[in-house]
């Protein structure tokens, strides 16, 4: 069996890190203006083409936050109070919800836990695709519902036609996580944040799903943040991880060095309650230190 060690050893070797890159999230803080309280206090982190960095900690750590304000979807009341959000060179923070809107999609895109709820259940998923790529992509109907067909069978949906056809109630969760991921990849965006995009699934088909991001990761050049209350996960997938807790970074750095020598009481914490769990194979004898 393949340890998590070795996991994160092949995920962790060199991807053009000399390139520019195309997420830079730098000294973000974010505030609840009616409370006038911060609730994330100065997160930073980089990310190059087929790179992906891994954020962990407990909930309410505002892992969640910082993603929405990547994706400039922070809920009402929220602000970015401080540092910047770079996509691609351009300071999200500065732009007009307008402007902001013909960029997202097409550099920036997101998978998140419950599918059912970003999929109206009333309309076939193949047509929602389709329309996303229609408005984006400025492709006509037949071309954009080729092009839906065509990223449905990109993630690994047998049947991409039949799929094309159903409503979301007439498939598994499985299937619909991957329908997002066609979603949300549509618009050949830049970065994806998946953000507990697995929780919900049984482990053979997390596995799976993991699998497909990891392999358009490798393909297409797609940057991924990956959120998950799963060290498993972000060893099996990241080459960063950032460890938050109560709206700071207490620890960060490739994730081979900070899940097999930890500097912080709290991200020691987080991997002995893995342990706990089961997950011995977390830390090999020999790379522990
Ligand atoms: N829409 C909202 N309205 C009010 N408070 C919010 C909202 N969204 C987040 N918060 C608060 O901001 C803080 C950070 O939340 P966030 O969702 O980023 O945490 P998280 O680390 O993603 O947690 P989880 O792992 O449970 O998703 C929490 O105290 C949360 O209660």
């Amino acid at each position: 069996m393949t340890t998590l060690s070795e996991k994160t050893k092949s995920t962790a070797t060199d991807r053009t890190p000399s390139a520019p890159p195309v997420l830079a999230v730098r000294d973000v803080h974010i505030s609840d203006r009616v409370t006038d309280r911060e609730i994330v206090h100065g997160v930073t982190f980089d990310l190059t083409p087929g790179t992906s960095v891994g954020i962990v900690g407990e909930s309410g750590s505002g892992k969640t936050l910082t993603c929405r304000a990547a994706l400039g979807i922070l809920p009402p009341h929220f602000e970015v109070s401080d540092g910047s959000i770079e996509i691609g060179g351009t300071d999200i923070t500065t732009l007009t919800p307008q402007q902001w809107t013909a960029l997202r999609g097409a550099t920036i895109s997101a998978v998140f836990q419950d599918p059912a709820s970003y999929l109206n259940p009333s309309i076939r998923v193949g047509p929602q695709i389709a329309e996303v790529i229609r408005i984006k992509k400025g492709l006509n109907r037949r071309q954009a519902r080729h092009r839906a067909v065509e990223l449905l069978q990109a993630t690994q949906l047998r049947e991409p036609e039949l799929v094309y056809s159903q409503y979301t109630h007439e498939l598994s969760g499985g299937m619909l996580q991957r329908v997002l991921i066609a979603a949300a990849i549509a618009a050949d965006p830049q970065v994806l944040i998946a953000d507990e995009a697995t929780t919900a699934l049984d482990v053979t088909v997390q596995a799976e799903i993991l699998d497909l991001l990891a392999d358009l990761r490798e393909r297409t050049g797609l940057a991924l943040v990956v959120v998950s209350h799963d060290l498993a996960v972000v060893a099996q997938m990241c080459d960063k991880v950032l460890v938050m807790r109560q709206g700071s970074v207490v620890e960060h750095g490739p994730t081979h060095t900070v899940l097999n020598a930890p500097q912080h009481e709290y991200t020691r914490l987080l991997i002995a309650e893995h342990e706990q769990y089961g997950l011995e194979k977390f830390r090999t004898p020999q790379e522990a230190s």
